[in-house]
């Protein structure tokens, strides 16, 4: 399989970029951290971890969230990832404290760099992502759950691209993300206007794929984790390398030209025909009832 197409980063040393460079200047912005659990389930639970400021991002966050994402391309078992944050909200995009003191423009557009290169290498897993929105997800936050297949938002949550607000744009790949999930005109709306889009709007115009209940019974109640978890499993039953090999034919149907994603797909059918679920089911002779 074409693996070079459907995982690589953006940017490397032949665009003068050098990852271990910018790693050092984020490594000087500590606080917060991003945990990964990995479940026996296939499913991982990825949490942005700096209840003091909103789940912010810090520079070591930037950092340990590539560290994290190395360890989901490596997960053989793995199936589903769920992109949460800690302490019931979801993330304020990047640390201002590091935004004001790397405030020239070539620190900002290396850290953008680095973040488009985690974030595209975040969406081009080969598991099925869910961003688990309660809270805000605002500026660099918002960016990041469009690096996921899809959003669920639970009810009173927002997601905002307050950039405009901030004198800037998306930097970390969401406008051109946005741009894919919502189309020109709604992006042109979210971020023109710094749109607060709660659960309601984000299904409307598509952005969000489900609306977390809450069961105002708190003994019977569900957290926002397990509804999530439940809703992705409905997507990830079934042995890990089929599964696998569903997100990379969408993957590649969506990124590359026709010609090429069909080459890709043929190899990805390759990889499972023949292989140990598709023998077992041609055995069972199973019906599709
Ligand atoms: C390419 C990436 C571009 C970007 O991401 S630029 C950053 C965009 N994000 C923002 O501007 C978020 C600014 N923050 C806010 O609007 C509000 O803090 C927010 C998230 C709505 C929460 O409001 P409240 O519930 O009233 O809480 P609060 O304001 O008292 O915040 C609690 C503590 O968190 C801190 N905090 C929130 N967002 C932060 C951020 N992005 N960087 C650094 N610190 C941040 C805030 O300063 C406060 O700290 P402290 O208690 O005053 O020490």
């Amino acid at each position: 399989v074409n693996c070079s197409i459907i995982f690589g980063s953006v940017y490397s040393s032949i665009h003068g970029f050098s990852q271990e460079e910018i790693k050092e200047k984020l490594l000087a912005f500590p606080g917060g951290s991003i945990d990964l659990l990995k479940q026996d389930s296939g499913i991982a639970v990825l949490t942005i971890n700096n209840p003091p400021r909103m789940n912010a991002f810090s520079g070591a966050m930037m950092v340990d969230l590539e560290e994290k994402v190395t360890q989901l391309e490596n997960w053989t078992d793995g199936k589903g990832v769920i992109v949460q944050g800690a302490a019931q909200t979801f993330c304020s995009g990047s640390d201002l404290n590091a935004v004001r003191a790397m405030s020239n423009s070539q620190d900002g557009m290396k850290m953008c760099m680095f973040m488009q290169n985690t974030l595209t290498r975040l969406l081009r897993l080969p598991l099925i992502s869910v961003a688990l929105v309660e809270g805000n997800a605002l500026g660099g936050g918002a960016e990041l759950t469009t690096a996921c297949d899809f959003r669920l938002m639970a009810s009173g949550s927002v997601i905002q691209f307050v950039h405009k607000h901030m004198g800037l744009v998306p930097g970390w790949g969401g406008a051109a993300r946005l741009v894919t999930l919502v189309g020109s005109r709604n992006a042109l709306k979210l971020l023109g206007g710094a749109v607060k889009v709660d659960s309601e709007l984000g299904v409307h115009i598509g952005l969000a794929d489900g609306v977390l209940k809450v069961d105002l019974d708190a003994a019977r109640a569900e957290t926002g984790l397990q509804q999530a978890e439940s809703w992705l499993s409905q997507y990830t039953k079934g042995p890990a390398p089929v599964i696998k090999a569903v997100k990379k034919v969408v993957l590649s149907g969506r990124e590359l030209s026709l010609s090429d994603a069909l080459r890709t797909e043929k190899d990805i059918f390759g990889s499972v025909w023949g292989g140990p679920a598709n023998l077992q089911a041609l055995a069972s002779k199973s019906k599709h009832k």
